[in-house]
């Protein structure tokens, strides 16, 4: 059976009952926190900053998947690093030097993963699909939870997967924005590794069993 990684996304806690909501994930089978940066520049939300990832990580007993959606993200790397980041996706449409960005992530010890918007075409990766330890698609566009799913994704990871596997990498498919448990069977059939949910874990009458039920998805 496959090992799928479920990381909630922070982004639909309760934020007035934050450790709360932390202990419920650190409780139940997710791989990771999913955790949101927005800046109301690069994506028209802002979310949080440092101190509540600093917060969440003095609590988080799983690795911290911080998703970058700013602009000029080298200038913050090492500060996402210190406060407690495992995992640093950037976006291809904010970076001018990805290939260096993705580089210094490295340096840091993180994994370092590029992020596609909707709009933007596998065809970017080219060059640097070798250097990501992770791929993360939008399946929404990014600035809000609580959006729908848009059904030209699944194709789009069968095509990344494709791309993975012909050239013998074994890069990580995460996939954000929408996720529930009809997506998220298909999203695991087309080839994704990685599902972050927000709203559907966090709105859910029992968010654990929630979680349970997308890890355990069989296909
Ligand atoms: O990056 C994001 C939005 O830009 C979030 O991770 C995403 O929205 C998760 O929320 P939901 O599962 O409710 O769609
Ligand atoms: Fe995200």
């Amino acid at each position: 059976m496959k090992n799928i990684i479920i990381a909630p996304s922070v982004l639909a806690a309760d934020f007035a009952n934050l450790q709360r909501d932390v202990e419920m994930v650190n409780n139940s089978q997710a791989d990771w926190f999913h955790i949101d940066v927005m800046d109301g520049a690069f994506v028209p939300n802002i979310s949080f900053g440092m101190p509540v990832i600093e917060a969440i990580n003095r609590h988080a007993k799983k690795p911290l998947d911080v998703h970058l959606m700013i602009e000029k993200p080298d200038r913050y790397l090492e500060e996402f690093k210190r406060i407690g980041a495992t995992n640093i996706t950037v976006h291809y449409e904010a970076c001018t030097h990805i290939h260096r960005t993705l580089q210094q992530i490295k340096s840091l010890g993180c994994v370092a993963g590029v992020v596609l918007n909707p709009g933007t075409s596998l065809s970017v990766l080219d060059e640097i699909l070798p250097d990501c330890d992770m791929v993360l698609l939008m399946s929404v566009n990014p600035g809000f939870g609580g959006q729908k799913f848009i059904e030209s994704t699944y194709d789009k990871v069968r095509r990344l997967r494709q791309m993975i596997d012909s050239r013998g990498l074994n890069t990580i498919i995460e996939i954000d924005g929408g996720v529930n448990q009809e997506t998220g069977t298909k999203l695991i059939e087309a080839g994704a590794d990685a599902l972050v949910a927000g709203s559907f874990v966090f709105n859910a009458p029992d968010p654990q069993a929630t979680i349970a039920n997308l890890k355990n998805i069989q296909i």
